[in-house]
């Protein structure tokens, strides 16, 4: 672990059941490899999950079973170890590379921007020759501006020890954010293609895995449930998907799952599978059984899992991966503080207006206060942020460099349109936030292009609390115990009355509710809207008739459809212009904190 990070809490765990294949997986890590330094659960790094995965391969490949490691995408966006750096990304595909990565795919944020998917053909793709599948993913070469694939559509391959034959193939849900570098093929068009057909029609199959950026539970993997299943009425299917920041697993039928496992290294995932036939025993009497389970991130549950100490625990490789990880923390300065957070600010802890809410915050006092282009004298503005473009919380405590791109690490700056009804914003308002069907960009019915909010509660069953000025109750709302002095705040605490058990993940699967390793108390999320609004009132008290319509420009192709919706005759595209140009979120934020926040001497 970091030299900074937090000692993991000792809890009541529940062990992995290995099977004849077994697998690690992570997903949406967003650049934290560095794993959590104000969180005990999630305290691990990189270095420590390249030694977890050397001791889980030593322990099952003597006993005869396999291990693949698996990563499906969003690697990037999301945290300073990533986004701090010119150009972005130097020092972590350096580090990441260093682990032994059997089959890893893209994700959507490896295509925003154009120099981020370049970088994934050029570096990412390279790095991980052989293990990089890209089943639905073209980009334009930089070179020769030829269409090309990312990286092999699929790969057919045998595991080490037992010789289990796999036909694997890496797949994007049905994304169309993309920079228009790179083309996304919809999975259900891509299914059709000759050399999916021909891939699939293989006789000599064990397993078929696919992983892809793809929630669990989705239509795309359900579409490729069913065209395997065409073929191959029994062979089994193991699905590694993402995207949604969620824990889940997904039964497609007795012999196809698909397991997601988290987002920003908090969570490992692990299934097994028992019961495979193998080259040389084509036949099996026995159905395969699938097993599950997410491990929490730190060195509690890996010391626990692989029965090893901090003596016996670490590896070579895994130590000096952490090293990288520290040298390269501190050549981006990302403990540089710029201020101090007098309170935690939450995402989904508390309703969105609360005044512990980092939106409350954001709409009450960063952008009124920060948010001001001087070349547009008294006029007074609304500012609109999509709530997604936030992405964790804010401790109380030290603000570093990392925590701002921790919030907001999106390259994003803002636009306007000026005399805009104030009316019409409000229905902009209405529309963004409650008919996200209406702003859907696609002819077609995408489910996850209204994702204008944080990722997983838009898919969230009942573990939101859907009244927005539901106040959270005493038991609750998370247990804090303040950092000493000016360090951040842990998110944790014992609880008095059952002294093992913190609050933490609490999954429910297809599998039921046994799928967590550390056995925790809930934690409760509120839902939040879509998009949040600021008001700058320019030396105006009231708000004047028509106002300047600043938006983060993320939100363009959205307001285009809700103007037309709103009946508001302007052109976005061709009549805005950029505010407080050249200035970005992250900077505005930043600024404010460092106005604000001052930290006690
Ligand atoms: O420039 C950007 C890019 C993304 N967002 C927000 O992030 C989600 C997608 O993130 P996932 O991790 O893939 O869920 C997107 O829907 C936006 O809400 C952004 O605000 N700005």
């Amino acid at each position: 672990a970091q030299p900074s990070a937090p000692a993991p809490i000792s809890a009541p765990l529940r062990d992995l059941e290995y099977g004849q294949l077994n697998f690690l997986h992570t997903t949406d890590t967003h650049g934290w490899l560095a794993g959590h330094l104000h969180e005990p659960s999630y305290s691990a790094d990189w270095g420590d999950y390249i030694s977890f995965s050397l001791r889980i391969r030593e322990k099952v490949e003597a006993k005869g079973q396999d291990l693949l490691v698996i990563d499906t995408g969003d690697r990037v966006e999301g945290n300073g170890l990533y986004d701090s750096s010119i150009p972005k990304g130097i020092y972590l595909s350096e580090i990441l590379r260093h682990q032994h990565i059997d089959i890893l795919t893209s994700g959507n944020h490896e295509l925003y921007q154009q120099n981020t998917s370049k970088n994934e053909l050029l570096t990412t793709v390279p790095n991980f020759r052989g293990h990089y599948l890209s089943s639905n993913i073209d980009i334009y070469h930089p070179k020769t501006n030829e269409l090309v694939p990312l990286a092999p559509r699929y790969k057919k391959f045998t595991t080490q020890l037992q010789g289990i034959r796999i036909v694997a193939f890496g797949f994007l849900f049905n994304f169309n954010g993309n920079y228009n570098n790179t083309v996304v093929q919809p999975v259900e068009k891509t299914i059709q293609e000759s050399w999916f057909q021909e891939a699939i029609q293989d006789k000599e199959v064990d397993l078929f895995l696919v992983a892809g950026h793809v929630p669990a539970h989705s239509p795309e993997y359900r579409a490729i449930f069913k065209a395997i299943r065409k073929v191959h009425w029994a062979t089994p299917i193991q699905f590694f998907g993402g995207h949604q920041h969620i824990r889940d697993y997904a039964q497609y039928d007795s012999r196809a799952f698909a397991l997601a496992s988290g987002r920003f290294m908090e969570t490992i995932g692990f299934a097994s599978i028992d019961g495979l036939s193998t080259s040389s025993q084509p036949s099996v009497a026995s159905s395969p059984v699938f097993k599950r389970r997410y491990i929490d991130n730190n060195l509690f549950s890996f010391y626990h899992h692989t029965g090893l100490d901090q003596d016996t625990f670490p590896t070579e490789k895994g130590r000096e991966v952490t090293q990288m990880i520290t040298d390269a923390r501190s050549a981006l300065s990302l403990d540089t503080v710029f201020g101090c957070a007098p309170r935690n600010l939450w995402m989904t802890r508390v309703p969105y207006n609360d005044p512990d809410s980092i939106y409350n915050w954001l709409a009450t006092e960063v952008l009124p206060q920060a948010l001001k282009d001087e070349s547009r004298g008294d006029s007074p503005a609304v500012a609109i942020l999509n709530s997604g473009g936030i992405r964790f919380d804010i401790f109380k405590g030290e603000f570093t460099r990392d925590s701002a791109f921790i919030i907001s690490p999106f390259p994003n700056k803002f636009r306007y349109v000026k005399d805009v009804p104030y009316d019409k914003v409000q229905l902009i308002m209405t529309v963004l936030n409650q008919q996200a069907k209406i702003v859907s960009t696609s002819e077609d019915e995408n489910p996850y292009i209204h994702e204008l909010g944080t990722p997983g509660q838009s898919h969230a069953d009942g573990d939101y609390e859907e009244e927005e000025t539901n106040k959270a109750t005493e038991e609750t709302r998370p247990l804090i115990i303040d950092g000493a002095g000016s360090h951040q705040a842990p998110l944790w605490a014992k609880r008095s009355d059952n002294p093992d058990i913190f609050p933490g993940y609490t999954t429910k699967d297809d599998a039921g509710t046994d799928g967590d390793d550390t056995i925790h108390s809930p934690v409760k999320n509120y839902m939040v809207p879509n998009c949040i609004q600021g008001h700058i009132p320019g030396n105006k008290t009231a708000l004047s008739e028509t106002v300047d319509l600043v938006y983060i420009e993320f939100l363009e192709p959205f307001l285009v459809l809700a103007g037309k919706f709103a009946q508001l005759d302007v052109d976005f595209i061709n009549e805005s212009e950029e505010y407080m140009s050249g200035v970005q979120l992250t900077d505005l934020i930043t600024t404010w904190v460092g106005d604000n926040w001052k930290c006690d001497e």
